[in-house]
């Protein structure tokens, strides 16, 4: 599976929601979709999943169209804060519908998960607890086994222990199951290492889109004596400090190379990486752009 966006845009009405996004996840791996509010990830993933349609530009997935393409959206499935206040049926017979076009569900999966997640069998889904249709929704992503899964902050009104289970759950089917799974979350500091690559948009455009891993090695903190801190990232990108006493903290962003790393720890200060959460906020900070 291939999805391809090239110089994509989308307006509604007036407003710009995305403006000349061009990307590529073409692996199968857990590729992390932040960015803050209004920033246009529910507006591109959308379009992925064939919801709506690009005012310029285009999105293939393994070289097609979407768009009104039932052969591709059989394999695209996009989980998204849905309502189910109207949904009378109940958990078993939903699923089963799901299953109908979903040629890689795995019922046995999804009620091992109704388990997990203690879904109630005998009430009609419209009375279930927000939570627990978040849980639903989990639940219908990961047994569809869909070459391109899609969860758009899935977990709202999820309690801690049930993202957890989800968490687990994901990344353990993942590895049984790979596929291109996009997760657009909030939740920074506590999806992060759910993440392989990380796209992050920014006011309609791609601000970045990097290996997890590789992302993380760009920032650093140094922390130590105020003036051995100060001397040492003086001609360095400083987004952030604290001072506590004679001690500094400074969140330097950028490569910091091995030879700068070693020099950091023969002066007896200490390096430790950036959580990716405050990565995020120092990248789509207004006065960065
Ligand atoms: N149907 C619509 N009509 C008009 N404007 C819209 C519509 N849907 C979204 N927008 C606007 O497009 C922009 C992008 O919205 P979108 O929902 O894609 O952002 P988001 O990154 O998913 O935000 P959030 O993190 O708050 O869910 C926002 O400014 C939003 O107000």
């Amino acid at each position: 599976m291939n999805i391809k966006v090239e110089n994509l845009s989308l307006s509604y009405s007036n407003h710009t929601a995305l403006e000349d996004v061009t990307c590529e996840l073409n692996e199968k791996k857990i590729y992390g979709l932040l960015g803050r509010n209004g920033a246009g990830k529910t507006t591109l993933l959308s379009i992925l999943a064939s919801f709506n349609k690009p005012s310029k530009g285009s999105v293939t997935i393994d070289g097609e169209d979407p768009f009104e393409n039932a052969n591709i959206m059989q394999q695209v499935a996009f989980l998204y804060d849905k309502s189910y206040k109207e949904e009378s049926s109940h958990v078993i017979n939903l699923l089963k519908d799901v299953q109908r076009y979903r040629p890689n569900f795995d019922m046995s999966y999804a009620e091992d998960l109704i388990e997990k997640f203690k879904l109630n069998k005998k009430k009609p889904i419209k009375h279930f607890s927000k939570g627990m249709q978040s849980a639903l929704n989990v639940i219908i992503g990961l047994a569809s086994r869909t070459p391109v899964t899609i969860f758009d902050e899935v977990y709202l009104g999820m309690d801690a222990p049930s993202r957890d289970i989800f968490y687990k759950e994901l990344l353990q089917d993942q590895h049984d199951h790979p596929r291109i799974m996009i997760l657009s979350t909030h939740l920074v500091s506590e999806m992060d290492y759910l993440f392989d690559e990380v796209i992050l948009l920014n006011k309609g455009k791609i601000l970045l889109q990097e290996e997890f891993h590789s992302l993380m090695s760009k920032g650093a903190t140094i922390t130590g004596n105020t003036e051995i801190v100060d001397d040492f990232v003086q001609s360095m990108n400083q987004i952030n400090f604290k001072q506590l006493g004679g001690t500094k903290s400074v969140m330097i962003y950028g490569e910091l190379r091995d030879d700068k790393k070693q020099a950091a720890l023969d002066k007896g200060l200490e390096v430790t990486p950036i959580p990716l959460h405050d990565l995020f906020i120092h990248l789509t900070e207004e006065e960065n752009k």
